[in-house]
């Protein structure tokens, strides 16, 4: 299947879970995240969700950050240049929902992608291979690239692997692991 295919899809797959389908889902997808050897790191990256496109709720993760005293950054979008900033988020850290509905930091301090260790992923679908399909405008692929190499991609998807995306190109940055409420999915690339 191709990229856009896809993505038109995967909303509507999303878009008829329940509020409850997504709380028990996110939950098992933080629990099950829990499995995962991550937990031996400084800085973890997680996207603040978006409630109305029904994405996976990352508060229970961000309990988890909090509870394993780690440190949790999450990005401010330019969606001129395609670009995010990267801050700390700390109790002090003031939220404001940017005009796609994104809750991000208004300010903060500022951390560069080279210091973050381990990095969540909203993802709409990906495959068997880690290959994975965001909203199409490339934020991720580009901040992914900015990131250290041996930085851990984690993809959180409500749905199993697609066998294959057909329209892989070369900005395209794999994951790690891939979650789901289900199951783990282990990637080597
Ligand atoms: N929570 C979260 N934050 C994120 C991402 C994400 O996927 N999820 N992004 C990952 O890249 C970046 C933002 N990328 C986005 C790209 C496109 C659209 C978008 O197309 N939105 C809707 C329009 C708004 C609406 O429907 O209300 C759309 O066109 O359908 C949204 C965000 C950075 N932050
Ligand atoms: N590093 C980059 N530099 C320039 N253009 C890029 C880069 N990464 C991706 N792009 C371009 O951005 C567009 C969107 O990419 P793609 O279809 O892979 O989005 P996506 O991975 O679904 O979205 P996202 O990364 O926002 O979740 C493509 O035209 C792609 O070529």
């Amino acid at each position: 299947m191709k990229k856009k295919d896809i993505r038109i899809a995967y909303r509507k797959k999303r878009n008829e879970l329940s509020e409850e389908d997504i709380e028990e889902k996110s939950l098992s997808i933080a629990n099950k995240l829990l499995e995962l050897p991550i937990w031996n790191y400084s800085f973890y990256h997680i996207f603040l969700s978006i409630k109305h496109l029904k994405e996976v709720n990352t508060e229970f993760i961000l309990h988890i950050l909090n509870g394993k005293d780690k440190n949790a950054v999450v990005s401010k979008s330019d969606f001129k240049s395609l670009g995010m900033q990267h801050y700390l988020l700390t109790d002090a850290t003031p939220l404001k929902a940017n005009s796609w509905g994104i809750p991000e930091p208004m300010f903060g301090i500022e951390i560069p992608p080279q210091e973050i260790d381990v990095i969540f992923i909203p993802l709409l679908a990906f495959d068997k291979k880690g290959e994975r399909i965001g909203y199409g405008k490339g934020f991720y692929d580009r901040f992914l690239k900015e990131c250290k190499g041996n930085s851990v991609k984690v993809g959180l998807s409500f749905f199993e692997a697609l066998d294959k995306i057909s329209d892989i190109d070369v900005n395209d940055i794999g994951l790690d692991y891939c979650v789901t409420p289900d199951k783990i999915y282990t990637f080597n690339q």
